[in-house]
This record gives structure tokens, C-alpha cells and sequence, in this order.
């Protein structure tokens, strides 16, 4: 509601007076802007000078370039807000601070981070803090276009605004707006306990639970931009992660952040963690959960185990040198085996000790068959040698303890029956089935965090680490090569000058690099498995295996996290129904939970519909308050299974002229995509068929109800209700997850009799009648 006390000539004077001060905050940016990329400039022409002052030259270059970033990123609804105080004060709020420079860098625009901005989002008529005039300015480019006001005093508060919402005009316009595939900020409109969470302290573990369209994400996002603001040096080295379910819903939320000049932050999936691995495979659930339980951990250590061989006592090792026939029996490998093992350093490393160990038995014979007393140190140091460089010996130690790679550990394990049944015996004969596969077959995204553990317990043995450092060095060169040739194309320079290869060349620039200053956090982040970040975001955390939380807790030993996620939602079998389940082996009882209750997307028709599947799902479960209501029944309209892929195409088109400029989204069965997809997509233009990134953006989209999680669009259309129910255990958490991913409209096409919970529906053409 617009303040009853102003009229509409009030509010066009207002408009103009906004539009002054809002434009004079543009021509500041613009100033920012020019200078620092003037300073940008500058640095990067410099060179030579001691190696501090090359320091302080990269610091400075990275420090404009963030700035410059940050200030390009503002640019749209660079302010957003005012707040007018009792003693008469006001200040504005927006993306970016800004100051005059001119007034002793008084503040014209308070970045929203900054806790004087919090009444903007907390002030309420009952508990003003000390605001008399809460005003929401929307602008559509640089032109202020209109302004809601809230007047907090009672006597205003008793006059109609909902209770509990802030900038109620200005979010139900957010709210009503088309979607657009790709999901927006909410920084104008955040809801006092989103902020609440969004500023919670940086430590420990946070739990955000809330049912569909409670903005756990929209939240999680604008934490990860409070936090970098709030403890910028502590998280600029070490990054924040930010994990979701699959590349679609990366894409989804992807330029959240970035409109929020935050580009430090790494997006991934958990199947994405892995440096140089794509996990494109794909496999059964069943199989999936199984690799997700905690158990592999013990799995993957006793594969390990099982590669440490040692001969039968019957059949000892024998190995051809120099025309000779050493033996290595049983007794002298398990010796060595067990010093090896003691040690407790990964099979690779580990894996040192052995060959000592080896070798010393192997020389040992050779220098009693030569004569033990006729040989000096040097000469046993040779036979050492000889042996050690032997290709025949080195075979025979490899096959009693290999190098290994996660890889060749992983797929020699799943392509044998046997090694699964000696590593994996406490699983049963079916399990283990599940399990096997071609040894070249693609890697799945449950295969990661088995990978990541096999890397943890293998280690790198000393020459792959030799060949990395040395691929690493290669690219430094290049990388530095290319930079040497940058600086010398600039064909105006004086012929007098020198060029910069005259001063360096490109192996002492690399040296200079060695620190890879040119990349940002995530960048270095996303190369290197080992990497621990500063802060860790998981989204829809509860269909997270218990291996996948092994992976992240690995990555982030601080424990400073925030999960958000809802256990209604559940539909992956290695999911979880429980926080605490989950999170108690890691850090015991010391997590804090909030919990947001009011749903902004799925509007009040469609939620009575959803809470019936949800009380089904756990009738002690609440279902979020939707906060508003669209007028449109949500209607169901059966058709005989024979006609289905007639009828469809037909019902899906009108729904897609329904919502205009809006997203459509069909969700069917996942068997149902082949069928039924090829049919519908030759009758629906602009139509996207399955998860591709940017399928979103597209204005029709078919996908399962998995692939949907966490997405919205603006009108659902459900295909087979009863086989989405019965495709896995989890049928009726899918269903209310299918059913809350709408905005505006929401239809079910059935072709059996309604499933009874899903009562709650009004027949198509009692709604088309309305
Ligand atoms: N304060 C707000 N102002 C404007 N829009 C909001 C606000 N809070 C949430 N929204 C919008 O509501 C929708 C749902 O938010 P979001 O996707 O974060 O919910 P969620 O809790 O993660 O849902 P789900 O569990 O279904 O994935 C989004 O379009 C988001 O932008």
C-alpha cells in the first residue's frame, strides 16, 4: 500500500525530487568508474621496479580490478531505498556504498550490507527503531519509475498493511513479475527473517530449513554477499562454495551474485568437485545410494588394502636379474607390508617404504650369491641402483603394491566381481551387482566423493607430484609468455623505449607469478581438489549422500557453513530426512537452526492443494504461509491413456499461450521424457527438452521432477501423477515438489482416476467455464 497521507501529486513531486537524487548517484558511479579504470591502466603499464614494489603493483591490479567489477555490476537498481528518521535524518540504500568526496566522504548511498542499512529491512510499525518513513524507489534503468512509502506509526500500521511483510507494493510487484529462466536478487525486498539469517555471525554451522518458495536460496545467495562484505579479508583467500543439485540449477541462480558485484564465489555440484573429471555417467538410483552411504568409506579403504599383495608361502615371487632368480617369499612381503602399512601415510606414499624394504631383501641375496665379503658400501649402493632401476623387479613390486591412481582404484574395483565382493563384504550379493560396471564406463556424480576419499587415502606417490609441478611451471611460462606478448604489440610505444622482454624473460616473469596472483579464490579453487574454503553454502542439502557430505565437511575444515535445504523435499534415495543425522558425526549437537516459514512463489490455491500431499508425506510436517493469491483455480483434467500423446501437445500449447510472456514447465515421469517429449516438442515452439544450462530461458521446458527441484516457473503443468507417485519411495515428496514450483497456474493432466491427494484440484473445464 502507497502512504495513504500522500496523493498522486505528492508522489509525482516526490518522483522528481527521487529522480534528481538518483541520477546525481549515477554520475558518481560514473566518476568512480572512469577513475579506476584510469589507475587500472596505470598499474598495468608499470613494469620493473624491486620485487616489493611489483607486490604492491599486483595487490593494487587485482584491487582495481575487483572495484571495477563491483562498480559495473550496480549498475541496475543501484539505489533502491530511503529511510526517513524522527530527528529528521535520511539516508539512501542500495547495491554499492557511495560517498562524497567533496564532504568529507559523507555517505550518499548506504551499501545494503552495512548494519546502519538494517531498519530498511527490519523496522516495523511496532518497533520503528526510530524510522518514520520507510520508502521503496523502483527505477527501470536510470529513471526512477515509482515509489511506495510505508509511514511506520501505529495508527498507519492499524490502517491495512499486512502484518509482518516489509515493502508489501514493492514485493508483491517482484512476486507477480514474469519469470524470466534465470532467478533474480531479492535485495530490495528482503523480508525481516530472511534477514535475520542473511546476517547471522560467520561461524559454525547454520541450518536453514523452509518448505517450497521460502527463499532458502534467494537467502543463502545474499548471505554469501553479506558475509564476503562483512569479513571480506578472512573469505577473499580462501573463497566461498557455493554447491547446488545439477549445472540447470547453477545456471538458474548464477547471475544472482554477480548483480551483487560478488564474481569470488565458486559454483559447483558436488559431482563437479573432482579437478579434471566430468561425471556425465549416469546410473540407476538404487545404485546411486548405495555409493552414497557412509559404509563406502570403509569400502574404498578395504580396496585400497586389497591391492597391498603378498605372494603364498607355497609360491613365492620370483624375478629374474642379471641371469640370476631372486625370491621375495611370503614372510619378507608381509614384513615389508606391515612397516609400509605402520607408517600410516597413503598407499602411495607408503608405498616408498615397500620398495625399500624390497629392494633391500632382493640386494641382500645378490650380494650373498657374489660373496657378501668381497663387497664394499659403494658396491652395495650399486647393486641398489641397478636393482632399483630394473624393469623386471620394478614390475614385480608394482604387483605387490601399485601405483594407483582414484581412477584405476575405482574402476578396477566396479568392473570386478570379485574385488567387490572381498572389499565391499558387508553389502549383500544384490548390492554388489548394482555396483559392477564397464571398466572405461563414464564416471556418475556418486562416483565423486568415492574418488575424493580414494584421493585422500592414495596420495600422489613422488613422480606424479614431479610431473605436476612440472606441467604447472610449463603453463606458468605460457601464461607469462602471453603477457610478455601483450606488452610488447603496443605498436605507439617509443623505438627507444625497451620492450619488455628486453627486461624479462618469460621463465623470471612466471617465477614472478609463481603466487598465480592473476586468479581469483574460486578460480584457484576449482583447480585443486585439496582446497579448503572460508565459507560453504549447500543448497537443497538434503538430497546430499552421506559421502557427499564427507566430501564438503573435507573441504571445509573450519566447519564454517550454511545448509539450507527441506526434509519434506527429500526425493533422492541417498538424501536425508534428517539435519541432525547428517550432521552429528561431523559437529555433534553444535549447529543452530532457523527456519523460514512464508512461502513467496507458490501462490494460496495451489499450496491447499500441495498441503494435502505434504501431510501425507508426514502430517506433523507444516506447510509454508503463502503470501499471496492469484485468483486462478489449479485444475486437473483426465484423459485416456490411449490419447494421451494425441491430447497433450494440444493442452500444452494453450497452457503455453496462457502464460504469455511467462515460463511453462511440463513435468513428467522420468520414463515418460522419450515418449512423450518428441511429440509435444513438434507442437510447441520455443521448447527445450530436458536439463540443457540454458533450456530454462527457452519459454516451454520439459523435465522430470527431479530436474525441477529448486526451479519455478510461472505455470506447471503435471503429466501422470500416479506414475510420478509410484516411479520411487519417495513418489510423494516429488508430487509436492512438482506441485511448488508454480507462480501464477497450475494444471494436472491424470490418466487413471485423480489420485486421492490430489482432491484438492478443480475439474479443467469448471475452470475454463469460470
Ligand atoms: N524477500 C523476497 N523478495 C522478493 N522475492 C522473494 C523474496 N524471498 C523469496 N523471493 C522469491 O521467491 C521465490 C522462491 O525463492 P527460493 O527459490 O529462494 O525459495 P526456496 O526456499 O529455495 O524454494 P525451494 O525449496 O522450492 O527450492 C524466488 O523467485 C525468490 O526470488
Amino acid at each position: 500500500m502507497s502512504s495513504p497521507s500522500h496523493g498522486q501529486e505528492d508522489q509525482l513531486g516526490d518522483v522528481e525530487l527521487e529522480q534528481e537524487y538518483v541520477s546525481m548517484l549515477y554520475g558518481r558511479l560514473d566518476d568512480l568508474r572512469e577513475y579506476t579504470s584510469k589507475r587500472l591502466s596505470e598499474v598495468l603499464r608499470q613494469t620493473g621496479g624491486t620485487p616489493q614494489a611489483r607486490t604492491e603493483r599486483d595487490a593494487s591490479t587485482s584491487m582495481y580490478s575487483d572495484q571495477l567489477t563491483q562498480l559495473s555490476a550496480v549498475e541496475n537498481g543501484l539505489c533502491f531505498g530511503r529511510l526517513d528518521f524522527e530527528d529528521d535524518g535520511r539516508f539512501y540504500i542500495g547495491r554499492h556504498g557511495l560517498f562524497d568526496k567533496d564532504k568529507e566522504y559523507e555517505p550518499l548511498l548506504m551499501d545494503w550490507r552495512a548494519p546502519a542499512a538494517r531498519p530498511f529491512y527490519l523496522a516495523t510499525a511496532a518497533s520503528p527503531e526510530g524510522v518514520r518513513r520507510r520508502r521503496h524507489i523502483r527505477t527501470k534503468r536510470r529513471t526512477v519509475v515509482s515509489l511506495d512509502d510505508e509511514v511506520l506509526d501505529l495508527t498507519s500500521a492499524a490502517q491495512g498493511r499486512r502484518e509482518g511483510l516489509t515493502g508489501e507494493a514493492t514485493l508483491l510487484a517482484a512476486l507477480n513479475a514474469s519469470r524470466t529462466g534465470q532467478m533474480s536478487d531479492i535485495v530490495a525486498t528482503i523480508q525481516a527473517e530472511q534477514d535475520r539469517i542473511i546476517r547471522s555471525g560467520l561461524n559454525g554451522v547454520l541450518v536453514v530449513q523452509g518448505g517450497p518458495g521460502t527463499g532458502k536460496t534467494a537467502v543463502a545467495l545474499h548471505r554469501a554477499a553479506y558475509l564476503l562484505y562483512t569479513h571480506r579479508r578472512q573469505l577473499a583467500k580462501r573463497g566461498v562454495l557455493v554447491v547446488g543439485p545439477n549445472a540447470t540449477f547453477l545456471h538458474y541462480i548464477g547471475q544472482v551474485l554477480p548483480s551483487l558485484g560478488e564474481t569470488g564465489v565458486l559454483l559447483s555440484t558436488v559431482g563437479e568437485l573432482y579437478p579434471g573429471l566430468t561425471a556425465t555417467g549416469a546410473e540407476s538410483p538404487h545404485a546411486a545410494a548405495i555409493k552414497g552411504r557412509i559404509e563406502m568409506a570403509g569400502v574404498v579403504a578395504a580396496a585400497i588394502k586389497d591391492r597391498q599383495q603378498v605372494p603364498t608361502e607355497k609360491r613365492p615371487v620370483e624375478v629374474e636379474f642379471e641371469q640370476d632368480v631372486l625370491r621375495l617369499d611370503r614372510r619378507t612381503c608381509t614384513q615389508a607390508r606391515s612397516r609400509a602399512r605402520r607408517s600410516r601415510q597413503p598407499h602411495n606414499q607408503a608405498r616408498r617404504l615397500f620398495v625399500r624394504e624390497m629392494i633391500s631383501a632382493l640386494a641382500g641375496q645378490v650380494a650373498n650369491r657374489l660373496g657378501r665379503h668381497l663387497l664394499d658400501q659403494a658396491d652395495l649402493d650399486d647393486i641398489r641402483r641397478e636393482l632399483r632401476e630394473d624393469e623386471k623387479v620394478r614390475a614385480a613390486i608394482d604387483r605387490l603394491w601399485p601405483v594407483l591412481t582414484p581412477q584405476e582404484l575405482l574402476a578396477d574395483l566396479f568392473s570386478s566381481p570379485a574385488r567387490l565382493a572381498t572389499a565391499a563384504r558387508h553389502l549383500s550379493e544384490e548390492e554388489r551387482a548394482l555396483l559392477v560396471r564397464e571398466p572405461d564406463a563414464a564416471w556418475t556424480p556418486a562416483d565423486v566423493p568415492l574418488l575424493d576419499e580414494a584421493d585422500e587415502l592414495l596420495g600422489e606417490d613422488d613422480e606424479a607430484i614431479k610431473a605436476r609441478q612440472a606441467r604447472e611451471r610449463r603453463q606458468e611460462i605460457d601464461y607469462a609468455q602471453g603477457v610478455l606478448d601483450i606488452l610488447d604489440l603496443d605498436d605507439e610505444a617509443d623505438p627507444e623505449m625497451l620492450l619488455a622482454t628486453d627486461l624479462v624473460d618469460a621463465a623470471g616473469l612466471a617465477d614472478r607469478h609463481e603466487n598465480r596472483s592473476h586468479e581469483t579464490a574460486a578460480e584457484r579453487a576449482a583447480a585443486d581438489r585439496t582446497w579448503t574454503f572460508g565459507h560453504v553454502i549447500v543448497d537443497e542439502a538434503q538430497e546430499l549422500s552421506a559421502m557427499a557430505w564427507r566430501t564438503l565437511m573435507r573441504r571445509c575444515p573450519s566447519k564454517s557453513m550454511t545448509v539450507v535445504g527441506d526434509i519434506a523435499q527429500t526425493g533422492d534415495l541417498a538424501g536425508t530426512t534428517s539435519w541432525s543425522e547428517v550432521l552429528s558425526p561431523y559437529v555433534a549437537d553444535r549447529w543452530r537452526l532457523e527456519e523460514l516459514t512464508v512461502n513467496y512463489r507458490t501462490p494460496a490455491e495451489i499450496m491447499a492443494v500441495a498441503a494435502d500431499v505434504l501431510a501425507s508425506v508426514d502430517p506433523a510436517l507444516v506447510p509454508p504461509t503463502s503470501v499471496r493469491e492469484t485468483g486462478v483455480a489449479p485444475w486437473h483434467r483426465r484423459v485416456e491413456p490411449a490419447d494421451l500423446a494425441a491430447t497433450l501437445p494440444g493442452i500444452v500449447a494453450r497452457e503455453a499461450a496462457a502464460v504469455g510472456e511467462g515460463r511453462l514447465a511440463v513435468l513428467l515421469p522420468g520414463g515418460s521424457i522419450d515418449s512423450l517429449g518428441a511429440a509435444i516438442a513438434a507442437a510447441v515452439p520455443d521448447i527445450a527438452v530436458g536439463t540443457q544450462p540454458d533450456g530454462l530461458e527457452t519459454r516451454t521446458v520439459l523435465l522430470t521432477v527431479g530436474q525441477a527441484k529448486g526451479l519455478e516457473f510461472d505455470a506447471v503443468l503435471i503429466v501422470d501423477p500416479d506414475t510420478i507417485l509410484a516411479e520411487s519411495v519417495r513418489g510423494r515428496s516429488d508430487l509436492y515438489v512438482a506441485l511448488t514450483r508454480a507462480t501464477q497456474r497450475l494444471g494436472v493432466v491424470h490418466t487413471d482416476e485423480l489420485p486421492a491427494l490430489l482432491g484438492g484440484l478443480h475439474p479443467a473445464d469448471d475452470v475454463e467455464a469460470a
